[in-house]
């Protein structure tokens, strides 16, 4: 495709300011990720999380754990998640994703080819890719196939070190000109949520909120019930 900087593509200065969600779109959801390390109760933890209210999607996104480790943990996540028709997506690596059985993956910008993991998962995979604040990337990203394009961190977080700190524009200038949806990243909580909600975010992806909620991960989805309109 065409490469253009993301500054050529900022063409209508409007969409700075022009935060009215797109009634069309359906409401923005929550997007749940796991903490990049679990212990032996986690499943219990997920549990009370899912009964906070409408979970999306969850997403299993452990860090410096060996890929066994991984998979003996996620049997017992991806049932609670089939049992409650949250979608399971694992974060990284397709190969696990095709392994588990998962329902899809999220990429990173080095996490492998979108169209890669399409051949290998499937038609009926969800497939995200993180696009930090480029326009660029997310064009690529649809282009590629992807089920959703990932922006942040929107705020500062403790669960990942990040460079990119997009503007919520940016989810106003994507969804008025594209249908896939978006998902807003990066030290989400209920009290910072709603400029996201109000720029178009058809997605909250949200991890520390949750899990370090000081009443417990269900009330770290209870939070969100007022922002999202539950
Ligand atoms: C929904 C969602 N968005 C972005 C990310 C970040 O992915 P990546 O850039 O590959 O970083 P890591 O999560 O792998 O540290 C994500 N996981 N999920
Ligand atoms: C995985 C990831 N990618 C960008 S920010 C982030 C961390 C999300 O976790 P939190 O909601 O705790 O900021
Ligand atoms: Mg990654």
């Amino acid at each position: 495709m065409t490469d253009f900087s993301d500054d050529d593509l900022k063409l209508d200065p409007n969409f700075a300011t022009r935060f009215e969600r797109d009634d069309e779109r359906p409401p923005c959801q929550l997007y749940l990720i796991s903490p990049p390390r679990i212990g032996a109760d986690f499943a219990e933890q997920l549990k009370q999380a899912l009964e906070g209210g409408p979970v999306a999607a969850f997403q299993l996104r452990l860090k410096d754990v060996d890929e066994e480790e991984i998979a003996r943990a996620a049997g017992p996540l991806q049932r609670l998640c089939a049992e409650r028709e949250v979608a399971f997506i694992v974060n990284d690596s397709m190969e696990l994703a095709k392994r588990l059985g998962a329902d899809g993956v999220h990429l990173g910008q080095g996490d492998g080819d979108p169209r890669a993991a399409r051949a290998l998962l499937g038609p009926s995979a969800q497939i995200g890719v993180t696009c930090h604040d480029s326009r660029h990337l997310a064009m690529e990203a649809g282009e590629a196939g992807a089920d959703y394009v990932a922006f942040g961190a929107f705020y500062p977080t403790t669960t990942k070190e990040t460079a990119h700190r997009p503007d919520p524009s940016i989810l106003s200038w994507w969804t008025a000109l594209f249908e896939l949806p978006c998902v807003a990243i990066g030290g989400i909580t209920a009290h910072n949520a709603a400029p996201l909600v109000a720029a178009g975010a058809d997605f909250l992806a949200v991890s520390g909120a949750v899990w370090g909620h000081e009443s417990g991960p269900c009330a770290g989805v209870g939070a969100f019930a007022g922002v999202l309109g539950w």
